[in-house]
């Protein structure tokens, strides 16, 4: 579905956190949000997502206003949100019971758990999990989430270099197969390189769009990546605020 974010302005106690943003996700695009820590990523996706009201603009999708918790979204925050009471098995399966399709969801799970390195884990509970491992199973809960748009905030922050690049191609790889828009908030340069059709780039708070740029490729692998020094430099120069020379 298409996502459309129109003149938003936010502000907390005073504080103007985001001016006037408009950014925009077409059907089945990929789109990363990188901007300086603390300027209102997270802010951003919360007001997508309905759970916090802007104070001025709007959210539409495909063209209808959305201001409140709706089914259109699956959305993965930085704090992972398991709940402590529930097995990684019940965690991971939330939106399938929810949905009332629990059969196909645990059939999803289980079928993924080896990948995301959960094999074994499906009865313990989240405080017996590393880090690393409860942030694999939110992504896994929001990924399985039959919602047309994935929002997902930091979703491989606390993971190693080689596991994080696994999800990624996870990633990738279920992007193609279910075709859904994705819009990811990440630190990684490289990480927005690799998985989007669409980096934007946004300025310190009060935040609005600095600079989009759009990845064109048909070979989306690490080889292709390590190659892509001119992009690499573009967003870092652009994320310092140094100008072109
Ligand atoms: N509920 C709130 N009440 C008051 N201030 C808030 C609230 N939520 C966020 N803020 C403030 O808004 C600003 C933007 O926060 P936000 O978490 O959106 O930034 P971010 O770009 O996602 O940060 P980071 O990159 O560090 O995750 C910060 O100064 C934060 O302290």
């Amino acid at each position: 579905m298409k996502l459309k974010v129109t003149d938003v302005s936010c502000s907390f106690k005073g504080e103007t956190i985001l001016e006037k943003m408009n950014m925009e996700a077409a059907e089945g695009e990929f789109v990363s949000i990188l901007g300086p820590s603390g300027c209102g990523k997270s802010t951003l996706l919360n007001i997508m997502a309905g759970l916090i009201k802007a104070d001025t603009g709007c959210v539409l999708i495909d063209g209808v206003l959305n201001d409140r918790i709706s089914g259109h979204f699956a959305y993965m925050p930085q704090q992972d949100l398991l709940f402590p009471w529930k097995n990684i098995m019940d965690n991971v399966c939330l939106y399938g019971r929810i949905h009332g399709d629990l059969r196909n969801a645990r059939e999803q799970a289980l079928k993924n758990f080896d990948k995301f390195g959960l094999a074994g884990y499906e009865n313990k509970y989240p405080d017996e999990l590393s880090g690393g491992m409860r942030q694999r199973a939110a992504f896994l809960r929001t990924a399985l989430c039959k919602a047309d748009i994935l929002l997902l905030d930091e979703p491989f922050g606390a993971l190693d270099v080689i596991t994080r690049g696994d999800m990624q191609d996870w990633l990738l790889d279920i992007r193609k197969e279910l075709g859904r828009t994705i819009v990811l908030v990440t630190h990684d340069i490289d990480e927005a390189i690799y998985l989007s059709d669409r980096v934007i780039v946004l300025s310190g708070k009060p935040a609005s769009v600095k600079k989009e740029i759009v990845i064109k490729t048909n070979e989306r692998n690490k080889e292709w990546l390590f190659e892509q020094h001119e992009v690499r430099k573009e967003i870092y120069r652009i994320l310092k605020g140094i100008e072109p020379k």
